[in-house]
């Protein structure tokens, strides 16, 4: 007898936008960039998209807001780690940054990510191997995306400002690994917030002399020394070899964090 046909194999590349998902012929639409897109006020025809839209998009943030603080709100001590999306499992960054989630778990941390592949999911994965909590704030693109499987609480936000709240509101300090645009967005943006003391007692933490030093180089010789910044902002700045080193220094800008009152983790 024959088979009857079967449907192939379905594509399960995967695209977000916000909380629903999308398979098979993923639009590079995502809501950020018809947020941030310029219409033209002199065309009678795009009016509407600059007094209407605009304007109801408004609630769609603040829903987002909403769920995001609702999703956070059970975090106690956490520490947001940033680093490549790009690196591998097998490789010497992809263990550093296991070894990371690992020691600040163990320290009684939860670890908060970007929730996706590289230094994202090797750092959940060392947090979710002590207990700890781990979690991912993902974020809508436009390529196939998805929340790594070491994530215990996962959100999937439109808006790049309103994750990075997320990222700064729950976290007692920004640990960098070796990273690309986004590390280095989402380290300059931290080291803006403590210069400017829109938060304080935040220490910032670079994992990787070899990786970090030169760009620390440049700042102290090409910001400081033209006077860009003052005597005193680039020591906002860890430089670090290991895990245990970073961690370290997390516990040290607060001692009893990761602890309750009788001095035992909180996880
Ligand atoms: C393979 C690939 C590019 C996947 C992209 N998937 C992503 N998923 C979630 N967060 C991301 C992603 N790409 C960049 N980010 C954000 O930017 C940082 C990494 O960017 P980069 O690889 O250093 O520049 C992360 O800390 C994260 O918060």
């Amino acid at each position: 007898m024959s088979q009857p046909d079967l449907p192939p194999t379905p594509d399960t590349s995967t695209n977000y936008a916000g909380p629903i998902m999308f398979r098979r012929d993923p639009s590079e639409e995502t809501t950020d960039r018809h947020l941030l897109a310029w219409v033209d006020p002199r065309d009678p025809g795009l009016r509407v998209d600059r007094t209407v839209r605009d304007s109801w998009r408004v609630l769609r943030i603040q829903s987002e807001f909403v769920a995001g603080f609702d999703a956070m709100s059970d975090v106690a001590e956490a520490v947001t780690v940033f680093g490549s999306a790009r690196i591998k499992p097998g490789t010497e960054a992809y263990r550093l940054a296991v070894r990371l989630g690992q020691a600040l778990g163990e320290a009684g941390y939860a670890v908060i990510t970007g929730g996706g592949p590289g230094a994202m999911e090797a750092a959940n994965r060392g947090a979710y191997d002590t207990g700890a909590q781990s979690i991912g704030l993902n974020i809508e693109l436009p390529f196939e995306q998805h929340i790594n499987p070491w994530v215990d609480v996962g959100m999937n936000f439109r808006y790049f400002f309103v994750r990075k709240t997320m990222f700064v509101k729950y976290a007692q300090a920004f640990v960098c690994l070796p990273g690309g645009f986004g590390t280095l967005d989402e380290l300059f943006e931290a080291l803006t917030l403590v210069q400017t003391k829109k938060v304080g007692r935040f220490p910032i933490v670079l994992v990787g002399r070899d990786y970090w030093g030169g760009l620390i180089d440049w700042l102290r010789e090409r910001l400081l020394g033209e006077g860009m910044i003052s005597d005193g902002d680039i020591d906002l700045l860890h430089l670090v070899d290991t895990a245990e080193e970073a961690v370290e220094i997390v516990k040290s800008a607060c001692p009893t964090c990761g602890k309750d009152d009788d001095g035992r983790l909180t996880r």
